[in-house]
């Protein structure tokens, strides 16, 4: 059904703009939404695969009859019921559309809705399977087949490499954990290695506990051998050492665990920089100061590139004297401590290269610089150094990691033997092929390409929301719909590359019944700082006494803090509202002060106006752009204050009152914490940037925001536009961690706007497309064997 009543209108479907699309569907979850003939409420469906329409539940033959009448009402040349009425769009909804219709059309169809597109791009299907009878069989590896652990030809080959450097390249889903557990099993319970003689280093604690409770099931391991073995994190390992030489100085009392006891220590170095604790990015200079130490560069050694790095530089320094005369430690110490100390202590080096004569690395695309220098050291004795890795999947440079180290690796290390594991044991044909479509684009990578089991014939589709909202829309029925029809809801996965980005995602959630967890760093959204600062904006426009918003507001009229209780003062002896103190405050430059005193004014002004244009105001006529274009991004060159005002305006946009939009803030403020506190619910949707979900697998993905500017991140294409490509294969890499976390199919978002403004398709959807050339010989060798043709 395309006709509905809403606000004393009868609107009908094809005729409404797509931008409010939204609201009619927040207006049918509010029941606002009836039927023509007997007014029950409608329900609409925003969904992926169909265009919307209006769903009547018991629609009496009266009810499909009027709607049709009506229907056809519309769809005559020319003639539109509202505008015989004579009435006029107040809402968005262009209502009538001056549009001909031509009559011998029966115009029930949405042309606003763009159709979703499968990928094209998929080579045609190898039935053969991973191999895994050529090398000849041995003993054990048919021990491990009879305990049900197989291993194809690849997985077997880095398993037997014990000795010399080994870089097994292991591409996404193609069981590198299986490989690093049965290498390991191999070398206890077959070539009898003692166990103190190896060492197994993984990025998390989570993979370490995997691995030593896959290794139980290995036959002729029992749980003595696996106690004696070193497996853990970088951290946990070389602080135990640590441990071991001085228990003293590196007691678990003096580790700054928390990072509010770091950020308390550069926020005192920050006053003596006058800097401002609300305003300055005391957050990001941490994260800054981290990655000099993992870089093994010391303060006296940087010159920073701008102003907030030059500030940064001197809080490293003052950080550090501080640290260390409080005998204190952070976690980076502990791989810097470990550094120092072999470095100083040949002996006791050497007893540690002496005791680990088999060194192992997880995940090592992702390790840093002084990780990468503290296992040369341990291996360069016997140089039995195996790392396993996929730079395909090197997503962490901001944490100082870099694909580098995996690329040289053959470089570095010499008679390295490098295994390639490429058949992928998670994904359907479909989406691996996509998967190799969009890697192959990068330059700095090992050529490879990963090949599927099976096949679902089911291609990975795109799909095309208005904005952001209609995107959140659109995926929640989906999962809905699938959740009815018995799927669980831990099948599902929603990947994003930002917290940012899946604002209106989590609202969504939060307003339906279905299970769904957030695996996010961060506060939300609307605790952001520009975002705080417009809402400030707002409640003084509302409540003219509000100090939570004067305090968050302060920053952004230039004055520092302590001018708070000044104001406060001044509204006391004055009698006045805290806005309209705020032309008192004596000693400041005369042109602040002429600022200042236009304020209250405009504060009465903002009141009147819709969200919308209540931003707008702020942003043009309180001077707020100003302040966003100073302060916005500082030292953040991921997050822009700027970004962070049009996401807010997307928001906006769909709220008629101020008061209505800062209730709805409010109620997802509330919610947004008690989500964090939630217990975790393991049958739930799992929403998660693509950083959180590398490593795991889901029957079913989603990806948000694939257009330019989302995924690839701005401050990407800045830099690739800059003549700097590194970041740009970032992302890309970040896009195929995305697509290869999906088993069986893969739906990827593509809205027409974003931010208010219209969208391109990420480059990285129109690669999706285009299918790699070493695919497409592959595949075109089988074809002209099999005497077919190939799509593409
Ligand atoms: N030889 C094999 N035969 C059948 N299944 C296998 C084989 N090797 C691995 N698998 C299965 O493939 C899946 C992916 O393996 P695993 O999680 O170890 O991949 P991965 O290489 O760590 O992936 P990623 O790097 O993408 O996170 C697992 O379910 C694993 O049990």
């Amino acid at each position: 059904m395309h006709v509905a009543y809403y606000k004393n209108k009868v609107i009908y479907l094809p005729n409404c703009e797509r931008s409010s699309w939204q609201q009619l569907y927040m207006a049918s979850i509010k029941q606002e939404l009836t039927c023509i003939h007997c007014h029950t409420p409608l329900k609409m469906e925003l969904g992926i695969l169909k265009p919307p329409s209006f769903t009547h539940v018991q629609a009496t033959n009266e009810c499909i009859e009027a709607a049709s009448l009506m229907t056809k009402k519309f769809t005559q040349h020319h003639i539109n019921l509202n505008e015989k009425q004579n009435v006029h769009s107040d809402s968005g909804f262009s209502i009538p559309k001056r549009r001909s219709i031509s009559s011998s059309v029966e115009q029930n169809e949405i042309e606003n809705w763009k159709e979703p597109e499968q990928v094209r791009a998929i080579p045609n299907f190898n039935e053969k399977k991973a191999t895994t009878g050529h090398l000849a069989l041995n003993p054990y590896r048919e021990k491990l087949q009879k305990s049900g652990i197989y291993l194809d030809n690849q997985q077997w080959e880095a398993v037997q490499t014990t000795e010399g450097p080994l870089l097994i390249l292991a591409g996404a889903g193609s069981g590198k954990t299986r490989v690093l557990t049965t290498r390991t099993a191999y070398m206890l319970s077959e070539l009898n290695y003692s166990p103190k003689e190896l060492i197994l280093v993984t990025f998390t604690a989570k993979a370490a506990k995997e691995m030593k409770e896959r290794m139980r099931l290995y036959p002729g391991l029992n749980r003595q051998t696996l106690n004696q073995l070193v497996i853990g994190t970088f951290h946990s390992i070389f602080y135990k050492m640590l441990m071991h030489h001085d228990p003293q100085r590196w007691s678990p009392s003096n580790l700054l665990k928390q990072d509010w006891l770091r950020q308390a220590m550069i926020k005192e170095a920050g006053r003596e920089l006058n800097l401002d604790e609300k305003e300055f990015a005391f957050d990001q200079a941490l994260t800054q100061i981290s990655w000099w130490k993992n870089h093994l560069m010391a303060p006296e050694k940087i010159k920073g590139k701008d102003l907030f790095e030059e500030r940064v530089v001197y809080l490293y320094k003052r950080y550090e004297e501080m640290r260390k005369a409080q005998n204190a430690f952070d976690f980076d110490d502990m791989l810097l401590g470990l550094y120092e100390l072999l470095h100083e202590n040949d002996r006791l080096l050497k007893r540690y290269q002496q005791r680990f004569s088999y060194v192992s690395v997880d995940e090592f695309q992702d390790i840093n610089k002084v990780q990468v220098e503290l296992i040369t050291m341990l291996s360069d004795r016997t140089k039995n150094l195996c790392v396993v890795g996929d730079d395909d999947q090197s997503i962490y440079a901001f944490r100082g990691s870099e694909p580098s180290y995996i690329l040289n690796f053959k470089e570095r290390y010499h008679n390295t033997k490098m295994v390639i594991l490429s058949e992928n044991y998670r994904s359907s044909h479909e989406i691996v092929s996509s998967a190799n479509n969009v890697i192959h684009t990068n330059r700095q990578r090992y050529q490879k390409q990963l090949h599927a089991q099976t096949s679902t014939h089911s291609p990975p589709l795109l799909f095309y929301p208005f904005d952001e909202e209609e995107e959140a829309t659109m995926i929640v029925t989906d999962i809905k719909k699938q959740i009815e029809t018995g799927a669980n809801p831990e099948d599902f996965a929603i990947l994003f590359r930002t917290n940012t980005a899946a604002r209106a995602l989590i609202e969504r959630f939060i307003s339906s019944s279905i299970p769904f967890q957030l695996d996010a760093d961060g506060d939300s959204f609307y605790q952001r700082k520009a975002v705080r600062k417009i809402l400030a904006y707002l409640q003084l426009g509302i409540n003219p006494d509000d100090g939570h918003a004067l305090t968050d507001l302060i920053g952004a009229l230039f004055l520092k803090q302590e001018t708070v209780q000044e104001i406060k003062a001044a509204s006391i002896t004055n009698n006045c509202t805290f806005v309209e103190a705020l032309p008192l405050i004596k000693g400041l430059k005369p042109f602040q002060t002429k600022k200042l005193q236009t304020l209250p004014t405009k504060f009465k002004q903002l009141k009147e106006k819709s969200p919308i244009d209540a931003i707008a105001f702020i942003e043009q006529e309180m001077g707020f752009s100003e302040y966003v274009k100073k302060n916005g991004n500082e030292g953040n060159k991921m997050e822009r204050g700027s970004d962070d005002v049009r996401d807010l305006k997307v928001v906006a946009r769909q709220h008629d009152t101020i008061e209505d939009f800062l209730r709805h803030i409010n109620h997802m403020t509330i919610k947004f914490d008690e989500l964090r506190n939630q217990k975790a619910n393991p049958n739930s949707v799992q929403l998660m940037t693509i950083h959180r979900a590398k490593g795991l697998e889901f029957k079913h993905v989603y990806i948000l925001s694939t257009v330019e500017g989302g995924l690839p991140h701005d401050y990407a294409l800045e830099a690739w536009r800059d003549g700097d490509d590194k970041p740009l294969e970032e992302e890309r890499r970040l896009m195929y961690v995305a697509i290869t976390r999906a088993e069986d199919s893969l739906k990827i978002s593509i809205p027409l706007m974003r931010r208010g403004k219209k969208a391109f398709r990420s480059r990285f959807a129109r690669e999706i497309q285009r299918i790699a050339p070493e695919q497409a010989h592959k595949s075109r060798e089988r074809n002209v064997a099999n005497g077919q043709g190939i799509h593409d």
